[in-house]
Parts: C-alpha cells; structure tokens; sequence
C-alpha cells in the first residue's frame, strides 16, 4: 500500500466533455454516493472544462461537498494579450485547488515542451494552486525501454526554479501515452517502476525528506477493476483517471479504491 503519510488522490479529468448543465447532474450524483460519514479512503478531485468550473465552485461552496475541483489546464501568462488563455489568478479566484500541467494532449496537439510545462508549474504555485504535473512516454520510447530516462527529462525540465517547499505539495502524474484512452493499461510493476524512479529523482533535486512528501499518481485506462493493484504500489498514491471518470458509479468505486462498500 502506498504510503500512509500521503493521502491517496483520485482526480477524474473529464476532458472535452461536460457541458455546466451536465456538470451539475454529475457532480451531484458524485456527492450523492460519497456522502456517507466514513467515507474518507481518498481525496477526490474533479478537473472538470473551463466552463464548468463556476457552476461546480458553486455546488461544492454551497452544499460543503467533499469534492475538490481544478482545471485541465492554465496559462503561464499572468494577463494580457493572450487571446484564450485562462490565468492562474482566475482559477484560484474560482477556489480551483488544482491545475493539470504538461497533459500528453496540450503536449500532442497543443506543442507544449518542457519549459511551456515549466511555466505552467510555476504560473499554479504562484497563484497557491497545487499543480498535477503530467508525464509519461509514448509507445515507441516504451518499446525501446526508455521509459525512466524520458520520464526523468521531462521531470527535469518541468521543475527548473521549484523550490524545495513546492515540490513537496506537488502532484505528479505519470501517465504513459501508449495507456491513456485505449483500455491498455500499464502492470502495477510498469507504474511502480517509474514512479519509484520520479520519486527518487526527486529526492535527488531536493531532499529525501520532500520525497516522501511529494504525491505521485499513475493514469491511463484506470477502472474500478484495476486500481486496487496499483494502489498497493509502494510508490503509487492514486489515479488520474479520464474516461472512468465520467461515469458516475465507476468514479465511485474509485474513490473507494476499488474496495467494495
Ligand atoms: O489521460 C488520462 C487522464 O488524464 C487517462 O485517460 P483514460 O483514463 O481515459 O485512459
């Protein structure tokens, strides 16, 4: 089991899906199911579009859900001419808690390198928001047993000028490319593999002590079926999930780390 000092952390980024009406319906239904009082095996988050976000600030503000919520993305930019962009100042003042930075998707499609990631990382802390910062290999970099090494690059680049005191909240992400969206999943080992090395790094860059601190999840194609074995991954302290995460009764059971209830 993961370590007990770091609250797992299950994180359902909705992606392109989700107008707010929709958001509503199942942000309620999430609430709904997670109400009862022992409910406390993980912290559960929803990272749901832009547009959704002051209708769910609403719905956890107003009924104290134990919900948190963030963005998919954010700019590095403060203000300006950046047409598009959102700033971190606009989702803290939304009360987003969290913000994904470097996801495969803005890097694939978006062309967003390291120091692109690197500014993002910095743009959320200095806004007081918990960045969930995204890593991860493709299949060709897989097949060519590279994974660590890439992984521990982009790592690198993503943290250069952190400090020792934010990569300690930091969350990250390893979410190998090849297992996002297509139902192949990585083995406990290949998760365990890779963010035992992100950790060591960062014990490395900073101290052992902020290594044991950091919270470092696996995505991709993670269901109700497969998150007890990654979850008893050492070094694995919880899911950011996509797909599972738009349907209700299985975010539920990973919010209950797969454990019938
Ligand atoms: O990209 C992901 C989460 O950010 C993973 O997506 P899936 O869970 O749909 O594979």
């Amino acid at each position: 089991m993961a370590n007990a000092q770091r609250k797992p952390l299950i994180a359902g980024n909705w992606k392109l899906n989700n107008n707010h009406l929709e958001s509503i319906a199942l942000v309620q239904k999430l609430a709904f199911a997670l109400n009862d009082a022992d409910f406390d095996a993980a912290e559960i988050v929803v990272l749901p579009p832009f547009t959704s976000l002051r209708t769910v600030q609403t719905l956890v503000d107003g009924d104290k859900l134990r919900i948190g919520y963030g963005a998919q993305d954010i700019s590095q930019h403060d203000k300006g001419a950046y047409t598009g962009e959102v700033s971190g100042a606009m989702l803290a003042k939304l009360g987003c808690s969290y913000a994904l930075a470097g996801h495969s998707e803005r890097r694939e499609y978006h062309h967003e390198d390291d120091a692109i990631v690197n500014a993002k990382v910095k743009a959320a802390f200095a806004n007081d928001i918990t960045p969930i910062l995204c890593l991860g290999e493709g299949l060709e970099v897989r097949k060519a047993g590279n994974q660590v090494a890439h992984t521990l690059a982009q790592l690198e680049g993503a943290l250069k000028d952190v400090t020792a005191e934010q990569a300690a909240r930091l969350v990250i992400a390893y979410e190998p490319v090849w297992a996002i969206g297509t139902g192949e999943v990585a083995t406990p080992d290949d998760a365990q593999e890779v963010c035992a090395a992100l950790r060591q790094r960062i014990g490395e860059l900073y101290t052992p002590e902020v290594s044991r601190e950091t919270r470092v999840l696996y995505g991709g194609s993670v269901k109700a079926d497969n998150i007890a074995g990654i979850m008893a991954k050492a070094d694995v302290d919880g899911a950011l999930v996509g797909g599972a995460s738009l349907k209700p009764d299985e975010f539920v059971k990973l919010a209950r780390l797969g454990e019938e209830k």
